[in-house]
């Protein structure tokens, strides 16, 4: 497909995003349909639609109109792209721009800079005072791609030379001492001997400072309490290079953790139903998703306050339930990809406060600027 073909793909999947049809959903529809679209084709209309939706206010201002063609047309020259280079008319290509096209639009304000609905940007000012703005811009641009180096099976530096094999070009991130930052072919990750081998993992390097933050010892009891696709249950594993016990409310969502934790070389034991106790539970809860919202930009646009009040009651409850499997003298530890405070320090300010027995230990909030995605982390202690 030309640039220009590609740019109508995306034209009609915008256009067909909407309260019943989700982004990923309306790019799967256009794929099947697409047969002659080879893998960097779709590849490359899924990067155009998620560029429309990680900037969709200010691309929407720019362009004039919350149709496909303006929030393209405003995307563009957002980002100082001369529309008229797409919309050529020619086979398979947007059709040019018409008059009354190249007049719409107008320059986007602060507010609409900030590429978030109007109660988003009250609440971000209200989580995250100063740092608010910058961190909505972090999030109107692609996130970089990290890998942890699964120290179960390779050090940093086994690891980046068996990924150079495959021209995987990394660098150590700040982050995690575990931590690499693609530079180069981030889409030959998959197919690489490093990652079939377990040597490396697809996370987010704030995803795994998370885990190390986490007070974790060889020999420990853990409890990885929403387990999920099993991400941090295979970095705790890797940390205790033992056993780490993985439960999700809906098993469905560990079904690779298996596959994975044999590449990893990783014990992983599924737990339906917890019993008993443990030193370290971790519930790494369902949020808004706030802080990754680089990767997942839909979600800025599909949250609302009622589904982040119902967000936040499931997030108290997940906790009030784990808490039983701790062990005296253990830790609970609560995990967000988010950055609004109702979500991260108020939760657990509300539980420590109705629970007495329960200590804050310490939290940390990382923040896009930290250069992985905003993550928030606490960890508690029992007084008695
Ligand atoms: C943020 S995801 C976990 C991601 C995972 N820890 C990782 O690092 O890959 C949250 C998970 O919590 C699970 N969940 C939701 N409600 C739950 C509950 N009441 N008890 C346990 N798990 C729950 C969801 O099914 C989801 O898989």
């Amino acid at each position: 497909m030309t640039p220009a073909a590609r740019a109508q793909a995306a034209i009609e999947v915008l256009d067909r995003i909407g309260p019943e049809i989700a982004a990923e959903q309306a790019l799967t529809n256009w794929a099947r349909g697409a047969r002659y679209a080879g893998s960097g084709d779709r590849a490359a209309v899924r990067d155009l639609v998620f560029d429309v939706l990680r900037r969709r206010r200010s691309a929407a201002v720019r362009g004039g109109g919350e149709g496909g063609r303006a929030l393209l047309r405003g995307s563009l020259l957002l980002s100082g792209e001369d529309p008229d280079r797409l919309f050529t008319g020619e086979r398979h290509a947007p059709a040019p721009l018409d008059e009354r096209e190249r007049a719409a639009g107008s320059d986007p304000g602060a507010e609409d800079l900030m590429d978030l609905p109007d109660w988003l940007c009250a609440l971000f000012r209200e989580s995250l005072g100063d740092a608010a703005a910058d961190v909505a811009e972090a999030l109107r641009h692609r996130a970089p791609v990290f890998l942890r180096v699964n120290t179960l099976r390779a050090d940093i530096a086994t690891a980046q030379a068996a990924l150079n094999e495959d021209g995987i070009a990394t660098r150590p991130h700040p982050l995690s001492a575990q931590a690499l930052e693609v530079l180069e072919n981030p889409r030959r990750i998959n197919g690489s001997r490093a990652f079939r081998d377990g040597l490396v993992e697809l996370q987010d390097a704030a995803s795994q400072a998370v885990v190390d933050a986490l007070p974790l010892r060889p020999g420990q009891r853990v409890l990885d309490y929403c387990a999920g696709g099993g991400g941090k249950a295979l970095a705790m594993a890797a940390r205790t290079r033992g056993q780490v016990m993985a439960h999700d409310s809906d098993p469905g969502r560990m079904r690779d953790l298996p596959a994975r934790a044999a590449r990893a070389g990783a014990e992983i034991v599924p737990l339906p139903n917890p019993t008993g106790q443990y030193d370290v539970v971790l519930c790494d809860v369902p949020c808004s998703g706030s802080g990754a919202w680089r990767r997942a930009p839909e979600g800025k646009w599909t949250l609302t306050p009622d589904r982040l009040d119902a967000l936040r009651d499931v997030q108290a409850a997940i906790l009030r339930r784990a808490q039983g499997y701790v062990a005296p003298g253990g830790v609970l530890a609560y995990a967000t990809c988010s950055v609004l405070e109702p979500e991260n320090m108020s939760q657990i300010r509300i539980f420590c406060a109705d629970l007495p027995e329960w200590r804050c230990a310490s939290d940390r909030q990382f923040l896009p600027a930290d250069g992985g995605d905003g993550f928030f982390v606490a960890c508690m202690t029992r007084l008695r």
